[in-house]
This record gives C-alpha cells, sequence and structure tokens, in this order.
C-alpha cells in the first residue's frame, strides 16, 4: 500500500480542439497537442493513472511538492494525503495549484480501484450506474455552418436530440467574436433552439462570464420566457454578491460557482449567502474527486442540487456516486467534431452514451479509462 514511485510521462496527441483567448473551445484543423499521464505506483505493484496538461505536472511541482507528501506513504489514507498537500499550497508562491491536487487525488482513486478491482464510484459509494446527459455545446464562432447564427443553434440542437440527448446547454457566443458580447443574441439563440427541440428538452446556458447585472437580469427574464431550467456564469464569479443580487430578482435557478477559486470551503460561502439556487462543484475546479465529494454532500445538506462541471471519467464518478444532481456534462460538442471519436490515447470512451441520452459508467477498475499504454509509449516526448 506504500506509495513508492511518483512518474510523469508527457505524450503527442491529436485534436482538432484549439482554445481561443478566453481559453474556449473551437473546432480547428487537427493538430498535435502534448498530454501527460501522472502514474502513481504502490510497492504492492500497482498503478493508479490520471490525465491533464503537462505544466499541472511539471518537474518543478512533482519535486518539490507531491513527491514530498505523497512517498513513503499509504495510497489508501487519501484524505491526509489531500489535506497535507492542499497545505503546501499557501507557501508554494502560487505554483501548487487545484488543478494538480486534482490530477494526484484521481490518480489515488484510480490506484485504489485498481489494486482492489473495484470502479471508483462503488469504493465512494454508488448512487447509480447511468446518468442522462445533456449536450454541452461549445462557444458559439463566425464560423460558416458552424455556430454562427441562431439558426446554427437550432440545426445543431435537432442534431443532438436525434443522437438521444434529453438536456442541451448552450456556451454563447463570446470575445473574441467580434460583435459579441450580446445578450440580444444569446436569447435569439436559445428560441431557436427552443423552437427547434420543443418543450420537453430541458436547456440551459452558460453565458459570457462578465456581464453587468442589469444585463444578466435581461438575459434571465429572457430565459424565464423559454422555459430554460438554469442560468450558468453570466457574470464574474469573484462577485458574490452580484449572484445573491441576480438569484434574488430572477425566477429562473442560478447555478454557481464553477470557476472561483476556494474549493469546497468558498462553495460553502455561496451556499451561505443565498448566491445560488443549484450548487456547482468540478474535480478540477475544486482540487480533486474528494473535495468535489465534499461540496455534493455540503449541498445536499441544505437540500441543493449541486451540477458537476466537466466530461471524463473522473467527474463521471462524481455524478454516478451522488443523488443531488440530476446530468453528466458531455461535451464540448460542435457540428463540425464527432465527440465519439474520443481520444487516441484511450482505446473506448470513458463516458459512452447510449441512444436514450444515458451514459453508462465503465466497470472497469479506478477510473475506468481504457488507456492504450501502447500509444502512450510510442508518442513519448522527451
Ligand atoms: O473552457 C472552459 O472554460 C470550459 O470548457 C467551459 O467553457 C465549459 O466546460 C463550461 O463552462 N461548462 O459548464
Ligand atoms: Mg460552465
Amino acid at each position: 500500500m506504500i506509495i513508492t514511485d511518483v512518474e510523469v510521462r508527457v505524450f503527442r496527441t491529436t485534436t482538432r480542439r484549439h482554445s481561443d483567448s478566453a481559453g474556449h473551445a473551437h473546432p480547428g484543423p487537427a493538430h498535435q497537442v502534448q498530454q501527460a499521464m501522472l502514474t502513481l505506483r504502490s510497492e504492492d505493484g500497482h498503478e493508479g493513472h490520471s490525465f491533464t496538461a503537462p505544466e499541472i505536472v511539471r518537474p518543478h511541482v512533482i519535486d518539490k511538492f507531491v513527491k514530498k507528501v505523497l512517498i513513503g506513504q499509504d495510497h489508501r489514507d487519501r484524505e491526509r494525503l489531500w489535506h497535507d498537500l492542499a497545505h503546501w499550497q499557501r507557501g508554494s508562491a502560487a505554483q501548487l495549484t487545484d488543478r494538480t491536487l486534482a490530477v494526484v487525488d484521481c490518480a489515488l482513486w484510480d490506484l485504489a480501484g485498481r489494486s482492489l478491482g473495484q470502479p471508483v464510484h462503488k469504493l465512494i459509494g454508488a448512487y447509480r450506474d447511468k446518468v442522462l446527459a445533456y449536450g454541452s455545446i461549445m462557444c458559439g464562432d463566425e464560423l460558416e455552418g458552424g455556430l454562427a447564427t441562431p439558426e446554427d443553434y437550432g440545426r445543431f440542437a435537432e442534431t443532438l436530440v436525434k443522437r438521444g440527448y434529453k438536456g442541451i446547454k448552450l456556451h454563447t457566443w463570446m470575445p473574441p467574436v467580434s460583435w459579441a458580447p450580446d445578450v440580444k443574441m444569446d436569447l435569439k439563440a436559445c428560441a431557436a433552439v427552443r423552437e427547434a427541440v420543443g418543450p420537453d428538452i430541458r436547456l440551459m446556458i452558460d453565458a459570457f462570464h462578465w456581464y453587468t447585472r442589469t444585463d444578466a437580469l435581461e438575459l434571465g427574464r429572457g430565459l424565464e420566457k423559454l422555459g430554460f431550467d438554469w442560468i450558468e456564469e453570466p457574470m464574474d464569479e469573484q462577485s458574490m454578491s452580484s449572484y445573491k443580487w441576480l438569484a434574488d430578482n430572477l425566477d429562473i435557478p442560478v447555478i454557481g460557482p464553477e470557476s472561483a477559486a476556494g474549493k469546497h470551503w468558498h462553495r460553502a460561502e455561496w451556499v451561505r449567502q443565498g448566491a445560488c439556487d443549484i450548487l456547482r462543484t468540478g474535480v478540477n475546479d475544486v482540487g480533486g474527486i474528494t473535495p468535489a465529494i465534499k461540496t455534493m454532500r455540503m449541498a445536499e445538506a441544505f437540500g441543493m442540487d449541486c451540477e458537476v462541471h466537466g466530461n471524463t471519467a473522473m467527474n463521471l464518478h462524481v455524478v454516478a456516486a451522488s443523488k443531488n444532481c440530476r446530468w453528466y456534462e458531455r461535451g464540448l460538442l460542435h457540428p463540425f467534431l464527432e465527440y465519439d471519436d474520443g481520444h487516441d490515447y484511450l482505446k473506448s470512451l470513458s463516458d459512452p452514451m447510449d441512444r436514450d441520452g444515458f451514459v453508462h459508467v465503465p466497470d472497469r477498475p479506478g477510473l475506468g479509462e481504457d488507456i492504450d499504454f501502447d500509444f502512450i509509449e510510442n508518442n513519448r516526448v522527451g
């Protein structure tokens, strides 16, 4: 059970996803990017793996923090190891981020699952083995036939319903799109989707993240007329009081925070302040599966749903181990991309969705990622 080794393997992978100046993804030509796989080994020969961007597990972070905390420790002590690593953050000069905590925590959960031959959600205490997904559409763009007009969104939404999705979330247009942001265009896209899919498909929006209170209010009031289920991140989440003001002035549920720092502690303050109607967590956003589960359980104690941000196996296991969330966020999706093609370094999807819109948790041990170790070795960098 003792951790004897921490290894990072950086490898090339091909993707058609490109990030814009705000960090949002859009389709583009296939290109190679680098990905990292963190591996933890225990003395009894078991391994746990998790994936992240290479800079999150760069040598300085691994040598100065991760190895110091993990080597020689019992890998089953995830709660203590999470706190031990988190306590290094304050003095790390902002070098040890929540993303690093997340990838280490995920590798520990994967190690536990692989060593016991059990999927992670069963170790946490499963609530279900399948969950409805909503199709999370990429931010709008200016690509001909892409997501450039409200009609484009409507057409794409019809495609998603035919694929089986029972819920759809729109990320609308944001800079660097030349004319964005624009509340009225956001509402036109939402209206086009509602018109296209009818009244029974659940709809949500994730809008420009820096609207003013009055813009967000106008957007929310328009969504209420369209029967949307929630409004997400329409303002800077650093202003909790703005979200309390919005939640007090809208009937449509306000969900958050997604990107705000502070892990489960800060999310407790959002609940206490009434800054949201639905809480939000995400393994990468709060520093791991361990704090994500704490956030879920805290929301439950307040009678609140807590929806999980993001796809991938780590988030799927949090959803599968929780009663108080309704969806798995499957995406990000675009008319020019085939999400079900997956990744070249995984032999199969971690979140396969059936024709009825249910994502089934793989019953493979650990996080259940079907890793192509030969591909990773053959595409190692350095
Ligand atoms: O790039 C991002 O910020 C994320 O992909 C984000 O857009 C998306 O995952 C999201 O907000 N989901 O709710
Ligand atoms: Mg979001």
